[in-house]
């Protein structure tokens, strides 16, 4: 590979505007396109090979339950053993390629994606029940970290030039950010493009190779991206392609001695047992495993007496229910000083009532949630929640032939209330009274988790005050907690929250590399 495409300066990609016909048009397009190729089988990939095993994991339309989106082949332990060798085998020529060569591979992927975005995003809808406007966004996070992260590996490879160490007579000095070797990446299915292809890409771009598992209830969005790679010529055994069970591959390849990293991104639950078992070290393990866990999230609003109660309110409901409150930005708590209470309470519920619920193809506002699973435990917390506040909106499932829940609403809520401090991961949202913008703050802190928060105030001193004191990596003042965008927002929280990374940020390829100082006498 010797030309290179010219790199100008990183930017956003734009969202399309689906109020203009042409682009639903564009979007329909390409459901009726996706639609054609449903329910075809996907190997996995270890190295040049394509494996297709008997065991399947069946993607299903969560909108939609009798439309099968694939039949994705499922990896065992044996699957994953071959895998990691084919992994170290390649990472002994990977490591080697340079820098700005495994840039490349990047732009042109983004390229691709760029030019198939209404494709990719078709499926992810249909494959997890994203509306227009969140696939849409989804694919752009995608191609936003592929650009971000393939500009950083070159930054960083010319650090020595950019920010040279302290010169002293008689030596020359490097440092030289080396890859660490193979990791296992483990993205969660509520980003299935853009988080399953940014954890990825800053690993391989770095030098690594990896095993992506990618989660059982979006693997045929993953197998998508893969292809893509394939396809712009990525070497094969970069990217080993292995779905399979979490707790069955991935218990497996957490505790494998040859693992030298994981980047994991999904629920407190699994990240803790994965930093759990990632710590003991066993017999030819011969460094301490690297964990990168991004988790869970309790994310709310604060609302002050001086606010613009409007914007408050619509904040508010943008922020629990987008993709149905399936996000870890998710603001599934609101915190209202009491003065305004009522007034924020009222606007929140009628703009609650106005979301439709309906499939995820027809561009509904409220779509289904992901699985079963999900569906049963957050039908279980709004049992909960009745118990626990006045119920002020929803309360149960909704209609369609799917994982349909009502937009729900909760007031009178408790801080300690379990809905005001577990995160559900759907469309519920707990509403608490607090009596003034002080307590309104320590009862956002009074969580175990840290990710995002908001805080709508107008008033001068107390958004210097709640800068400061409002714990949570991605705190946003006057707007929603969801939507961080890449380069502009880097995201990760505190506490419970994860291991205090920030995707989409300056510092997030060191993650996966390690600096190797070289001193020459001269
Ligand atoms: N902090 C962030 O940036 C961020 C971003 C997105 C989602 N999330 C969190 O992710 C969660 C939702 O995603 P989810 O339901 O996919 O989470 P999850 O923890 O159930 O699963 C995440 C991934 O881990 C795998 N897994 C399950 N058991 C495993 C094991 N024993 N070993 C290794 N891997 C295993 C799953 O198959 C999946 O690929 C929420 O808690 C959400 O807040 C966090
Ligand atoms: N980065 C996304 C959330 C990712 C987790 O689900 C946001 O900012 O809304």
């Amino acid at each position: 590979m010797t030309t290179f495409t010219k790199v100008s300066p990183y930017a956003n990609e734009p969202f399309t505007d689906f109020s203009l016909e042409e682009n639903k048009k564009a979007m329909q397009a390409a459901i009726s396109k996706v639609k054609e190729e449903l329910g075809r089988e996907y190997p996995l990939y270890i190295g040049t090979e394509k494996v297709t095993t008997e065991a399947k994991i069946t993607s299903i339309n969560p909108g939609n339950v009798d439309e099968i989106i694939g039949y994705v082949s499922k990896a065992d332990q044996a699957l994953a053993e071959k895998a990691m060798n084919v992994a170290l085998e390649t990472f002994e020529s990977w490591k080697k390629v340079p820098a700005r060569e495994r840039a490349e591979y990047l732009f042109k992927a983004a390229a691709l994606m760029r030019a198939r975005k209404h494709e990719f995003s078709a499926l992810m809808l249909l494959e997890s029940g994203k509306n227009y406007v969140e696939a849409d966004v989804d694919t752009a996070e995608a191609i936003d970290f592929i650009e971000f992260y393939a500009r950083e590996m070159i930054r960083l490879s010319e650090i020595n030039e950019t920010v040279p160490l302290v010169k002293i007579p008689g030596e020359n000095n490097k440092l030289t950010y080396i890859p660490l070797g193979v990791g296992v990446i483990i993205p969660p299915w509520n980003f299935p493009l853009a988080i399953c292809v940014g954890m990825t890409m800053a690993a391989v771009v770095s030098g690594n190779t990896v095993l992506l598992k990618p989660a059982s209830t979006t693997p045929v969005i993953a197998h998508k991206f893969v292809a893509l790679m394939e396809e712009v010529g990525l070497p094969a055994g970069v990217i080993n392609f292995i779905p399979g069970s979490g707790a069955e591959v991935g218990d497996y390849l957490t505790t494998h001695p040859k693992t030298r990293f994981i980047s994991f991104t999904g629920s407190k639950e699994v990240g803790l047992r994965i930093n759990k078992l990632a710590a003991d070290t066993v017999p030819g393990q011969i460094w301490i495993k690297r964990v990168v866990a991004e988790m869970g999230g309790k994310d709310g609003i604060v609302v002050d007496e001086t606010a613009d109660l409007n914007a408050a309110a619509a904040a508010i409901v943008a922020s629990a229910f987008g993709f149905q409150g399936q996000k870890c930005s998710a603001g599934s708590r609101a915190i209202i000083v009491e003065s305004v209470y009522d007034e924020v309470v009222e606007k929140v519920v009628a703009l609650t009532n106005q979301l439709q619920s309906g499939l995820p193809e027809l561009n509904f506002a409220a779509g289904p949630v992901i699985d079963k699973t999900s569906y049963e435990r957050i039908l279980d917390y709004i049992e909960v929640g009745k118990s626990e506040g006045t119920l002020l909106a929803g309360g149960g499932k909704a209609e369609g032939n799917g994982y349909y829940i009502q937009p729900t609403v909760f007031g009178d809520v408790s801080g300690k209330a379990r809905i005001m401090q577990e995160e559900i991961f759907g469309p519920v949202l707990a509403i608490a009274k607090a009596k003034d913008w002080k307590e309104a703050i320590a009862m956002y802190n009074d969580t175990e988790f840290g990710l995002t928060g908001s805080y709508f105030s107008t008033n001068e001193e107390r958004i210097s005050e709640a800068l400061d004191t409002v714990h949570c990596g991605n705190l946003y003042i006057n707007r929603k907690c969801t939507g961080a965008l890449v380069g502009v927002h880097p995201f990760g929280g505190f506490n419970m929250s994860g291991t205090d990374s920030k995707a989409g940020g300056y510092d997030y390829l060191l993650l996966f590399t390690q600096a190797k100082l070289t001193s020459r006498k001269v």
